[in-house]
Order: structure tokens, then C-alpha cells, then sequence
């Protein structure tokens, strides 16, 4: 019977990585990404980028927007202080159980909550349910047409403070031109494009990082 690609990953990754090593899951995954089938992880070279801005922010609670099989959960978890937390949604149940397990494989499930829901659904619950006051860092990864409802979402809940760092993937492709237009024109927001490209490939992409005003 038929197996599914993030099955296909997770079969990599225990073939090809290191258990408790989250670089080697990472490695993992881009080699079979980039040289047997490609999937839409935010990749090496723009998660090159999510590092550099993860490394500057340092955050105690980051929020990532679709997890898909853990790749960038795997990224930053690992360059989280002890005691912060990433809390990572996942709309996609069968795909939110590999992530499961690729997260478990990388050794960091302490600093990942998985939640399956849609974003719209658990935005409002995250005070109520995680006792989050406000995130620090926020990764918006999943469906493009949920970038800005999920970000006023964020606003109207009070989630974001003075300084919470927003960063968006797939801006160019397969774009994001609402939420660009959004956000470039909100004097609540300074935000900064970097181009990259999409993931294992040379098209054009890149990440928006926009910094709430407050
Ligand atoms: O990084 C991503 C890439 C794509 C994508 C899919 C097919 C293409 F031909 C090009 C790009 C979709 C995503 C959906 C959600 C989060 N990230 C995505
Ligand atoms: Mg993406």
C-alpha cells in the first residue's frame, strides 16, 4: 500500500539521522528533499535566514503557524533557551503525527507543543490553554489565504507586545500579496524583506519580518 511523502521523511530521517541530534534531522531532510522528492519544508537557505532572526530575538515563547513534518520546529526549537517554549499548529491530523515523531526523533519534544486545530480555531484559546501572555517570536508557514485574518486574529487577542518579531515564509511563492500589503502599510508594523528562494529550487521566494509597534 501506498505510503505518504511526510511517511517518506520520517523513514529518512530514521534511516539517515542521528536520535537526539536535531542538525542531523535537519540534514536528513534536506538531503532527501533536495535529491528524492521535494517537499515544502522552509528548507536550508531560508532556514539559514529563520536562524539568523531566532538567534537575534532569542524569544521564551514562539508561535509557528503549520508545522508540517516538524522541519522548522526542529530549527528553532533547537536554538531556544532552556525554558522557552515553541507552540507549533497543525490543521493536517496524519501529517501532525509524523511531525510528532520527527520532533520526538530530534530529541527536542521538551520545547515543542504540537497542537492540531486549525490556526483561527486555537488563536484565541492560547492564553486560556498555554498561559501565554504574548508570543515573542511568531512563524507564519501554513496556508497563505490565513496570513493577515490570522495576524489581526493575533492583534485583537492581545498575543503580540512591543517588539513580537513576526516572520512570514512564501511571501513571493506561492506568495502572499495581501498579507504583504497588509503589513508594509501598517504603521503598527516595520517590516523588512529577504530574499532566498523557494525551498530546493532557484525560484524566487522569500521571508517578510515585520516587528509589532505596539
Ligand atoms: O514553503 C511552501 C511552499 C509551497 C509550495 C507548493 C507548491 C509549489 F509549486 C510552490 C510552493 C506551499 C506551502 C504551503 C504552506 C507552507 N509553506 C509552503
Ligand atoms: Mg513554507
Amino acid at each position: 500500500t501506498q505510503t505518504t511523502r511526510p511517511q517518506r521523511i520520517l523513514k529518512a530521517v530514521q534511516k539517515n539521522a542521528t536520535k537526539g541530534d536535531p542538525d542531523s534531522v535537519i540534514s536528513a531532510i534536506d538531503h532527501y528533499c533536495k535529491h528524492s522528492e521535494w517537499a515544502m519544508n522552509v528548507g536550508d537557505e531560508k532556514g539559514s535566514i529563520l536562524d539568523s532572526v531566532v538567534s537575534e530575538v532569542n524569544p521564551s515563547t514562539v508561535l509557528e503557524l503549520g508545522t508540517y513534518c516538524g522541519y522548522s520546529a526542529v530549527r528553532i526549537a533547537r536554538l531556544l533557551s532552556p525554558g522557552s517554549k515553541l507552540i507549533t499548529v497543525e490543521f493536517n491530523p496524519a501529517i501532525a503525527a509524523i511531525a510528532k515523531q520527527i520532533i520526538a526523533y530530534a530529541g527536542i519534544q521538551d520545547k515543542v507543543t504540537l497542537v492540531e486545530g486549525s490556526s483561527g480555531d486555537l488563536i484565541p484559546k492560547m492564553k486560556e490553554c498555554f498561559g501565554i501572555t504574548s508570543f515573542d517570536f511568531i512563524f507564519l508557514d501554513h496556508w497563505k489565504d490565513r496570513y493577515v485574518p490570522d495576524t489581526k486574529l493575533l492583534e485583537e487577542c492581545g498575543l503580540l507586545r512591543k517588539g513580537t518579531v513576526l516572520l512570514a515564509d512564501n511571501v513571493i511563492c506561492p506568495g502572499a500579496p495581501e498579507y504583504l500589503k497588509y503589513i508594509r502599510n501598517n504603521r503598527r508594523y516595520e517590516s523588512r524583506y529577504y530574499p532566498a528562494h523557494l525551498e530546493y529550487t532557484k525560484v524566487e521566494d522569500g521571508l517578510e519580518k515585520s516587528i509589532f509597534l505596539g
